[in-house]
């Protein structure tokens, strides 16, 4: 009877362990961040807010076939189902388990109320088709009414606020990983004193703050702040969300900079690429967004270089405080960007 052994010949012998050898280099490469709560998080991320149901779900897969692990979700980028589609579709490929995977979403303004987190970070984990998150955000400070509408507005168009304290609400997050619904909880988009605050109160310190980072918006003070109580820092929207729906003609653009682009061709990377260096180089986490096969590749391929000082510093010279993303009513008690930081 013939064996049932598949011999291989040495050329594929060969090629499997070239393969193998890459992958761990690949792997080696995205290092990830050890968090103060001892779990770990890898450096790059996918960012998917803009990412269309009908295209989140190849990006997901082309993103974790290029190496990486950490997607970064939102209950309000309404696409949650499609990147649990991708999720379990790779899970039963059988190349990458759950527990390889870093899973951030985020709690939407309208489910502040204590009574209402439970249920919010249930419905994400349905969507997503997972048993637990690694970390939950707090998206905003700010509390929209509660009820159906994402964005809440009354019949001139302004948007309705509630008035809970996300102190009360971050209480709740953290009766969530004591239920093991989520590993690790954090925040998104405080200020400074915001931030005082919630840490005199809380009883889990937040293991994540995720902030807008990007050379128009260094964040040195807040990231110097985070460093100071050991919690680690994400930096969204790093190559200044061209796509962000509220983009004008003739807004500056980071990808067309002449400084970055220099400092691009002496490295023989593109400007993306040295955008993401900038916040690695600076000890922070980072989510560029692509639904691009080609750009989500380009984009986790920055392990084989590395800035110095001086070019982050020379790009860091870019700074104008050039915020892209703010929400909602300035009016609100708990808007928080009317401070220096
Ligand atoms: N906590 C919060 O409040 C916020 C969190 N975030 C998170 O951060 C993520 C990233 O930020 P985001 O605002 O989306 O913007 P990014 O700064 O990541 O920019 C995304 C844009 O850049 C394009 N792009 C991606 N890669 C390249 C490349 N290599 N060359 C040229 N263009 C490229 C994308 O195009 P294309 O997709 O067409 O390839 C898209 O238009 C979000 O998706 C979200 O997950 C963002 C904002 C707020
Ligand atoms: O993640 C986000 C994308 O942009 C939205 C609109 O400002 C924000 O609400 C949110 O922070």
């Amino acid at each position: 009877m013939l064996s049932s052994t598949v011999i291989s010949r040495p050329s594929d012998q060969y090629r499997n362990r070239r393969d193998r050898v890459k992958t761990k280099l690949k792997m080696a490469a995205n290092v990830p961040v050890i968090l103060d709560n001892g779990y770990t998080i890898p450096v790059i991320g996918l960012g998917t807010w803009k990412s269309e149901p009908g295209q989140v779900e190849q990006a997901v897969k082309d993103a974790i076939d290029a190496g990486y692990r950490h997607i970064d979700c939102a209950h309000v980028y309404l696409n949650e189902k499609e990147i649990g589609k991708a999720l379990k579709a790779k899970f039963e490929e059988g190349n990458v388990k759950r527990e390889d995977m870093f899973i951030t979403s985020k709690l939407w303004c309208t489910f502040h109320r204590p009574d209402l987190v439970e249920g919010a970070i249930k419905v994400t984990l349905e969507n997503l088709g997972l048993g637990y998150l690694d970390l939950y955000l707090m998206h905003w400070p700010q509390a929209f009414k509660e009820g159906d509408d994402l964005i809440p507005t009354d019949a001139d168009g302004k948007l309705i606020v509630s008035n809970v304290d996300y102190v009360g609400t971050w209480k709740t997050m953290e009766t969530l990983v004591e239920k093991g619904l989520t590993r690790s909880i954090g925040v998104s988009n405080f200020n400074k004193k915001q931030m005082d605050r919630l840490l005199e109160a809380a009883k889990i310190k937040p293991a994540m703050f995720q902030i807008e980072v990007h050379p128009y918006l260094n964040q040195q003070l807040l990231i110097d702040y985070c460093r100071t109580h050991d919690i680690a820092v994400t930096a969204y929207s790093p190559l200044g969300s061209l796509d962000r729906p509220w983009a004008k003609p003739g807004d500056p653009n980071l990808l067309e900079e002449p400084k970055i682009k220099s400092i691009a061709e002496k490295y023989g990377k593109s400007v993306a690429q040295v955008l993401i260096r900038y916040a690695i180089d600076r000890g922070l986490i980072v989510i560029p967004k692509s639904v691009t096969k080609s750009r989500i590749v380009e984009n986790f391929n920055v392990f084989d270089f590395q800035l110095t000082l001086e070019d982050v510093k020379e790009i860091g010279s870019l700074e104008c405080k050039g915020r892209l993303c703010t929400l909602g009513d300035t009016h609100h008690p708990y808007y928080p960007f009317h401070d220096e930081y």
